[in-house]
């Protein structure tokens, strides 16, 4: 959503449930609010729209010390984690703060390599919650995942945590969009490719496919994300795949990589 004065009125942009953003239309405030739903998407918007949070990201990253790391996040709807997902939550954390190089900690990437429906998903969406409740971080997240599952990973993160997720897919029209309404805090951005980073932006979590990253490489550039979650990270193998590249293109303090089949030939897979 994101909205305009016209005459004097304020018009929403809304997207629809099930339809594109390049089908989303212009309405009044007073026909959103008509129904439950829209009320809830509004007060959302109008949540999300105030820049929470973030003045110009300057994150102070935790150091060792710092926090308790086995404090453990509050979670929306009552979720907690179940024990070996706090064990795994405390094992991410510490990666995260990773090692002292004798003047900085350097995070460690890692691999969390559960077997499915063991809450890969949920345990890596409870590292975010942490980073943000304890670790004070400002800059967003990133996870891309297969396309078909964008819509679990947004239920989840929905479900668990508060925190304002954008879905980058689609068409090129619908991206177009999303960039223009969804990326930035208003007046931000100054184009594709030149955004304001003096105005933040607009979500904490930005969830995509590997085929948006390797199409559209350019959108996700002017960011910095504080980590990125990379679901099904198998298919990244190869150290000469294009996705691969086009990811380490990007501006990524952390890396987590989640796979239910981390080695499916040999050891020598996890090593790359
Ligand atoms: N601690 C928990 N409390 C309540 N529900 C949970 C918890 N952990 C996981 N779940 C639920 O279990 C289901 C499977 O979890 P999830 O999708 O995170 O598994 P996964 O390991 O990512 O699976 P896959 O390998 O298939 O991607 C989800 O519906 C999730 O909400």
């Amino acid at each position: 959503m994101c909205s305009r004065v016209v005459r004097g009125r304020e018009q929403l942009r809304v997207k629809w449930t099930g339809l594109e953003y390049s089908e989303s239309t212009w309405e009044e405030e007073d026909q959103v609010a008509g129904d439950a739903a829209g009320r809830v998407a509004l007060a959302r918007f109008r949540r999300f729209s105030v820049r929470p949070d973030c003045g110009p990201p300057k994150p102070k990253r935790p150091s060792k010390g710092d926090v308790d790391a086995r404090r453990l996040p509050a979670f929306r709807n009552g979720r907690k984690l179940r024990n070996y997902q706090e064990e795994s939550l405390h094992w991410m954390v510490s990666n995260y703060r990773g090692d002292f190089n004798g003047a900085t900690w350097e995070p460690r990437n890692c691999l969390l390599g559960d077997e499915m429906g063991l809450g890969k998903t949920a345990q890596s969406i409870s590292v975010m919650a942490w980073l943000r409740q304890f670790g004070k971080v400002q800059w967003p997240f990133l996870v891309v995942a297969p396309l078909t599952t964008l819509g679990h990973w947004q239920r989840e993160i929905e479900t668990w945590t508060d925190m304002n997720t954008v879905v980058y897919a689609g068409a090129r029209a619908d991206r177009d969009i999303i960039r223009a309404t969804e990326f930035w805090h208003r007046g931000g951005s100054s184009g594709r490719g030149d955004p304001k980073p003096d105005f933040g932006p607009k979500f904490h979590v930005l969830l995509t496919s590997y085929e948006t990253v390797l199409k559209d490489t350019a959108a996700f550039r002017g960011f910095k994300f504080e980590a990125a979650i990379l679901d099904e990270a198998h298919r990244l193998k190869s150290r000469s795949s294009a996705t691969r590249l086009a990811l380490e293109d990007l501006n990524i303090h952390w890396l987590l990589l989640l796979s239910g089949t981390p080695v499916q030939n040999n050891m020598k897979e996890l090593q790359v």
